[in-house]
């Protein structure tokens, strides 16, 4: 088995990070969708339900599909011989860090509940903060498996 993973190595690579970038997109624009459906829309109306449709799919088809891929071809990352030592920081930082966005993502996907049960209980400025989670996670990870540290 983790002689196919060597093999596969640059392959599985190639589909972990366009996974990334795939959820990532994802955890950007959502809360940028919450921001304009509290400010700009007014619950019951057509836009409403448009907002609503716009946050499932992007929920449901790209991020939770993306977040899954991500998670398979990284763990096979994980697996392949000689790819990670746990005796370096890097891995702990990128593990805790991931873990972290794993959690950005879900409570994402509980604030689209709350939109769909017209029960948002957050401002615009709230998902403004939460919308520089992603970002400083994302720079944390990056720097762990560029830098190696
Ligand atoms: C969800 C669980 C994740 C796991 C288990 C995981 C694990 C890994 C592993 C083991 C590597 C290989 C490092 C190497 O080849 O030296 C890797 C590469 C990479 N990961 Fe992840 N990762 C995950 C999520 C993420 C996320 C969320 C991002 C970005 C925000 C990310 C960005 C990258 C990048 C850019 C590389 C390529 C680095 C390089 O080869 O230069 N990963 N990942």
């Amino acid at each position: 088995m983790s002689d196919v993973l060597g093999d596969w190595y640059f392959w599985i690579k190639t589909l972990h990070v366009v996974s990334v970038i795939a959820w990532m997109a994802g955890l950007f624009y959502l809360p940028r969708l919450f921001v304009y459906h509290v400010e700009q829309v007014k619950a019951g109306t057509e836009t409403d339900d448009m907002f609503q449709t716009m946050e499932r799919r992007l929920f449901r088809a790209i991020m939770q599909p993306a977040m899954i891929a991500t998670w398979v071809f990284g763990l096979c990352l994980v697996f392949t011989p000689g790819i990670v030592d746990w005796s370096m920081a890097w891995p702990w930082a990128k593990a805790f860090s991931v873990l972290a966005m794993t959690g950005f993502h879900e409570w994402m996907g509980a604030r689209r509940k709350d939109f769909a049960n017209g029960r948002n209980l957050l401002t615009g400025r709230q998902y403004r903060i939460m919308n520089e989670v992603p970002t400083l996670l994302m720079l944390v990870i990056v720097a762990s498996v560029i830098v190696k540290f």
